[in-house]
Formats: structure tokens, C-alpha cells, sequence
């Protein structure tokens, strides 16, 4: 029988920073194997929302459950096995080679990954596996991008957090970094959270769209649910920007 238990599951959880709200009571269950876009404008608390889930920010009120379980219960090594997380900038270590930048949270918790198992997961990024033995400076942006896709899936998580995971690519890779992040998201049944600025991105790529604003949900709606006007002011404001931008080039094209 399939799981009717949520993969992720907040509970009023609450973050200030001083003054600043970041994440304001909020509650909501994410289904297993579902792909969730975190979208709003800059500062209205979606990093913060993203790292209560690995416990790089612990909420001041509230809880996050990781399939039924209290996050601060959880011992950290395998909270990080269970959860793979990228971000923009990646953050490899540039003294190691890609191999041992893929391996390093195995390694960490005690076990060292195969050259099999690195050239797969370089094969599921669409990385030949003669980039195991490549220095990070020998790589482009989106290549670093992808080995810190593979990096994070070395554990075999079921949730994979991003944070800004394209942000700096050129809209080309991009566009396929992100389709390649959804068939990994389905062939290896992750539970995925996105935080993206693009809500082009959100729409085509997640099942689901959370719009944050001043720390709080605006909108949870699914992407056909927004393209048909659903969700409310701030959500409509951020689809009309693409929808604005399809409709010029629809025109410029007759
Ligand atoms: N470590 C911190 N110390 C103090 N304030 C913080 C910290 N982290 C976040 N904040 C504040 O919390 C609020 C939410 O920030 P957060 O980074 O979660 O927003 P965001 O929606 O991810 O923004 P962006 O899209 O610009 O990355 C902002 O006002 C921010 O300045």
C-alpha cells in the first residue's frame, strides 16, 4: 500500500531574525514525490523556510516533520543522507576533484563511494564519467551546477532541497539543467523543494506553487490552477510576467 504519511510537514513553524518575520506560522504538508516550487519576492522568507528543513535554520516556534519525524529529533549525519541539498554557488571544494566532491557526504558519514556509482551519478547529470579525475576550475557553471546535483543525490536522499539551483546559468542550460533535475526528480521518486525567483521556471517545472510573502503562504495552488488565474494578487502579479512576455513574442512573431 502506498504511503498516505506527508514526506515533509511544517507546523507553525516560526523564524525571526530581530524585528524581521522570516517565516510566519506557517503550516502545510508536502506529499511524497511531489515537486513543490517555493516562489515570492527577495526577502519574503523562502531560503528560510527551505533550510528549517535540514536544520541550517531551527525554527523558534513550530516544527518541521521529515516523514512523520521531528527534524531537531533527528541525528544530523543522517538527516543530511536523508535530505540532498544544492544552492547556488555549489560550494565545491576546489583542492578536490569532482569524484571526491560527489563522494564527500559518504565519505563524511564513513563509506566511500564506487567509480561505478560516481560515473552513474554523473551519468544522471549527463556528465561523462572522465569528469570524476576534473579539477572544479576546469569546469564551466553549469557543469558545477550539475556536479552539485550529483553531489547531493550521493546519499540516495528522498527529499532534495534547492535553493536558487540555476540562478546564475545562462537561460539555455538553464532550461535543461531544470528538465533534468524534473526526470531525476521521477525516475528516482524524490520528494523535491525549489526555491526559484522565475516563476516560468516554477510553472514548468513543479506540481505544485507555494508564493511566499512577508513570510507567510499567499498562494498553494498547482500551475494549471495559476495560469487560470487562481492564487490571488501576488501570485498574478508574478505569473503575468511570463505570460507578458510569451504574449510579445507571440505578437513580434506574426
Ligand atoms: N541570517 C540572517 N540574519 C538576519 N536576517 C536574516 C537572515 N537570514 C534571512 N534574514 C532576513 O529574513 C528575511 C527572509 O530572508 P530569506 O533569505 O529567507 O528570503 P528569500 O525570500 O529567500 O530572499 P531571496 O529571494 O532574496 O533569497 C529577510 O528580511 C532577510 O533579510
Amino acid at each position: 500500500m502506498p504511503s498516505t504519511q506527508p514526506a515533509l510537514s511544517f507546523r507553525e513553524t516560526t523564524k525571526r531574525f530581530g524585528e524581521v518575520v522570516a517565516v510566519n506560522r506557517i503550516s502545510l504538508d508536502i506529499e511524497a514525490d511531489s515537486f513543490v516550487a517555493l516562489v515570492g519576492e527577495s526577502g519574503s522568507g523562502k531560503s528560510t523556510l527551505l533550510k528549517t528543513i535540514n536544520r541550517l535554520v531551527e525554527p523558534d516556534e513550530g516544527s518541521v516533520l521529515l516523514e512523520g519525524e521531528d527534524v531537531r529529533e533527528a541525528d544530523p549525519p543522517m538527516l543530511r543522507r536523508r535530505i540532498g541539498y544544492v544552492f547556488q554557488g555549489v560550494g565545491l571544494f576546489p583542492h578536490m576533484n569532482v569524484g571526491e566532491n560527489i563522494g564527500i557526504g559518504p565519505r563524511l558519514a564513513g563509506s566511500k563511494l564506487s567509480a561505478s556509482r560516481i560515473g552513474e551519478l554523473l551519468d544522471g547529470v549527463e556528465l561523462d564519467a572522465s569528469y570524476a579525475g576534473r579539477m572544479p576550475d576546469e569546469l564551466s557553471g553549469g557543469q558545477r551546477q550539475r556536479i552539485g546535483v550529483a553531489r547531493a543525490l550521493a546519499g540516495n536522499p528522498h527529499i532534495l532541497l534547492m535553493d536558487e539551483p540555476f540562478g546564475a546559468l545562462d537561460p539555455v542550460t538553464r532550461d535543461a539543467l531544470g528538465g533534468r533535475v524534473r526526470k531525476l526528480h521521477d525516475t528516482l521518486g524524490l520528494t523535491t523543494v525549489m526555491v526559484t525567483h522565475d516563476m516560468a521556471e516554477a510553472l514548468l517545472l513543479a506540481d505544485r506553487v507555494l508564493v511566499m510573502s512577508e513570510g507567510r503562504i499567499e498562494a498553494d495552488c498547482t500551475p494549471h490552477e495559476l495560469l487560470d488565474g487562481a492564487g490571488g494578487l501576488i501570485a498574478q502579479k508574478l505569473v503575468a510576467v511570463p505570460r507578458d512576455q510569451a504574449a510579445a513574442l507571440a505578437e513580434l512573431a506574426q
